[in-house]
């Protein structure tokens, strides 16, 4: 009780700016880590950390106690290597946070309704691609600038319809292997090269029948806020992929209806509760989700 009152006393504002900064870097790195593989190992790590702080504190076990404490300063240096793609990610992320296209990305009702008309040709396109079996990866950007992923590819900048992208994707022509990358109503580029998923989401998966397309649309999931979408040319089955999730077997319509829960305008006021509503995956997204 004395020491608390040590403390409240001593307390000023200097202290809670010095909390404020803690609980900052925390809260930063719970969110880097959110709905990854990394979540496991962390929670894993600190029950780990708890039990042997507790063994160590109750019972007197000298040598175990030396033999923990020799070993934590290697962990913590083993932290950043066993973390190198989270750590990898959330900078990219960071970094892509402060692009012009962050800041001003769909700003307005005008771009709403061009996305609407693009969100519709993409919709078609994939209708049609499933019906003749011809696979297709398409990936929507949306605040993280994809210029890297673009300079992998053709250059196209051409309007979205569903032509092109049924003449992209047709089989065996130059444009179909890789990602078509649609910025805003215009296809920027074809045949990119998209980052590949690290997880083991996909060798989880039930069918276990996936393969480098949807790694493909997974991983650009993970390293951006993209979403991608994929046509399989095995089963003509149409997934998304957003966030490091991916649904399957999606019909027109619901493909539709996800991609324009994306899309709603922005609400008009900017605060933080207004912030964590709009990073929380849209209704649709969260029942059947592949984990
Ligand atoms: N890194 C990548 N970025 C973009 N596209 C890729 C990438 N890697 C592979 N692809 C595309 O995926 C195709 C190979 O798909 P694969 O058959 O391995 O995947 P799949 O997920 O099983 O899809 P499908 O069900 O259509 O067969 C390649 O021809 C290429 O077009």
């Amino acid at each position: 009780m004395n020491e608390l009152t040590f403390i409240f006393q001593r307390f000023n504002w200097l202290s809670a700016l010095d909390l404020f900064l803690v609980t900052l870097v925390f809260f930063g790195v719970l969110l880097l880590v959110r709905d990854t593989q990394a979540m496991v190992l962390l929670r894993g790590v600190l029950l780990l950390v708890v039990a042997l702080s507790l063994l160590t504190s109750l019972v007197s076990l000298p040598a175990f106690s030396w033999l923990i404490q020799t070993i934590a300063p290697t962990l913590v240096l083993a932290i950043p290597v066993i973390f190198a793609p989270e750590i990898r990610r959330g900078l990219e992320r960071l970094g892509r946070a402060g692009s012009p296209a962050a800041i001003f990305w769909q700003q307005s009702e005008k771009d709403v309704s061009t996305m609407r008309e693009t969100i519709q040709a993409v919709v078609s396109a994939c209708a049609r691609l499933s019906a003749r079996q011809h696979g297709a990866l398409i990936i929507l950007q949306r605040g993280d600038s994809l210029q890297e992923y673009i300079r992998t590819g053709v250059r196209l900048n051409a309007k979205v319809t569903p032509e092109l992208l049924l003449q992209i994707f047709y089989p065996n022509t130059p444009l179909h292997d890789g990602a078509a990358i649609i910025v805003r109503d215009q296809v920027a580029a074809a045949a990119c090269v998209m980052p590949l998923s690290a997880s083991g989401i996909l060798n989880r998966s039930p069918e276990r029948q996936m393969g480098l397309r949807h790694r493909a649309a997974l991983g650009t999931s993970e390293a951006t806020d993209a979403i991608a979408v994929v046509v399989s040319e095995e089963t003509g089955s149409i997934s998304i992929a957003h966030g490091g999730r991916m649904i399957r077997r999606l019909d027109s319509e619901r493909l539709e209806n996800i991609l324009m829960a994306f899309y709603q305008p922005p609400p008009k006021t900017s605060s933080l509760s207004d912030w964590f509503r709009r990073n929380r995956k849209p209704p649709a997204f969260r029942e059947d989700i592949e984990r």
